[in-house]
């Protein structure tokens, strides 16, 4: 199966807005028996390093977390560089995988990240990009195609699209969807991913990534862009040429604590929470220390649709933690930070 042409390594680019399904997807993939080993490139938009716990937690992949500042302008480099590691210590035998998943943030323009393997010549020498997987939430996807330009780039460049999510939306709804995708993006297969349910064949060597279509959507896209300055933070004003819209208005802050919460408390503040700030709370997740059970509890959301599932135990002599990300707009973090530790047992 993995045959790629001259010896190079091929590489899938997973995309989709926030909490659209990405993570629960790979991990299918992880956990799937299909004897391949794949090395996970992880970029997250001020995440930390909560999706890395949830994966890592029953597979034995290759998981490399890329911290990005602003995704349109550091992304590239630390690709590059982490890309190259990569094919470095597989030459040399210190590593070993047949295949490379990218899942880039939700915040993320795939455009870049797909740029780097045709304008770095040490990249294009050691890998292909074979395809470009976009995962769109049936839910929450007709919102952010109408509000956020980055959710319609990563429909633009998709070589194959999931919607998830199906289960808890009209069918008309989903038609619907799909049917504005189809105008979006006529030449991507669409298919309905229940919680990352789909064949491995349409996930691997769709060698779906045509240049020509790709310059049709950005005639700049291999265009080189001048450097810029690289300190703004994450959901600071930069001011790229092309892909600076992004993460103007988006923030992301972490609520971190070494005591348990008490989950009749969480709940019900977290319930309260939603009902007031979900419009605007684009993503939240957390990997909890609770009381009353020995397990991790992963707890997660996008608007005003939460859940939670209970992780891997933890280990003894392991030190128990919380650690949870918000991302939104204009989200109150004071109010949030005082009423997640309220909540504490
Ligand atoms: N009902 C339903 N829920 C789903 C489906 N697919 C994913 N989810 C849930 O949606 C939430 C978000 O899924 P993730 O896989 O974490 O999404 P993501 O795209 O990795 O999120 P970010 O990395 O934060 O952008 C989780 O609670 C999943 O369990 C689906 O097909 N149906």
């Amino acid at each position: 199966m993995s045959n790629p042409q001259k010896g190079l390594i091929p590489v899938t680019i997973l995309t989709g807005f926030l909490g659209s399904g990405k993570t629960t997807l790979l991990k299918r993939i992880l956990t799937e028996a299909h004897g391949q080993k794949i090395a996970v490139i992880e970029n997250e938009f001020g995440e930390e390093d909560i999706d890395t716990e949830i994966l890592v937690a029953d597979t034995e992949e290759q998981i490399i977390q890329m911290n990005n500042g602003c995704v349109c302008c550091t992304i590239r480099e630390d690709l590059r560089t982490t890309l190259s590691d990569l094919a470095a210590k597989r030459r040399k035998g210190d590593l070993k995988f047949d295949r490379v998943v990218i899942e880039t943030t939700g915040l993320a323009d795939p455009g870049p990240v797909a740029q780097t393997f045709f304008m770095d010549d040490e990249i294009a020498e050691s890998y292909l990009l074979d395809s470009i997987l976009t995962l769109v939430d049936a839910v929450h996807a007709e919102e952010q195609l109408n509000t956020r330009q980055e959710a319609r780039r990563q429909i633009g460049f998709a070589d194959q699209i999931f919607i998830s999510k199906a289960d808890l939306a009209q069918p008309e709804a989903v038609a619907a969807l799909s049917h504005r995708i189809k105008h979006m993006n006529p030449r991507a297969p669409q298919q309905q991913a229940h919680f990352g349910e789909v064949a491995l064949s349409k996930v691997f060597d769709l060698r779906g990534f045509n240049l020509n279509a790709k310059l049709e959507i950005d005639p700049d896209f291999l265009t080189i862009e001048a450097p810029h300055d690289h300190d703004h933070e994450h959901g600071e004003h930069c001011d790229h040429p092309h892909h600076h819209v992004h993460d103007d208005d988006v923030k992301s802050f972490v609520f971190k604590s070494d005591k348990p919460f008490n989950p009749a408390k969480l709940e019900d503040f977290l319930g309260a929470i939603v009902q007031v700030y979900g419009p605007k709370m684009l993503r939240y997740k957390g990997v909890l220390y609770m009381k009353g059970t020995d397990k991790r509890v992963i707890f997660q959301g996008v608007h005003q649709l939460m859940g939670s599932d209970l992780g891997p135990k933890w280990m003894p002599g392991e030190k128990k933690a919380s650690k949870m990300v918000f991302i939104g707009i204009d989200l109150p973090k004071e109010i949030l930070l005082q009423g997640m530790e309220g909540c504490l047992a």
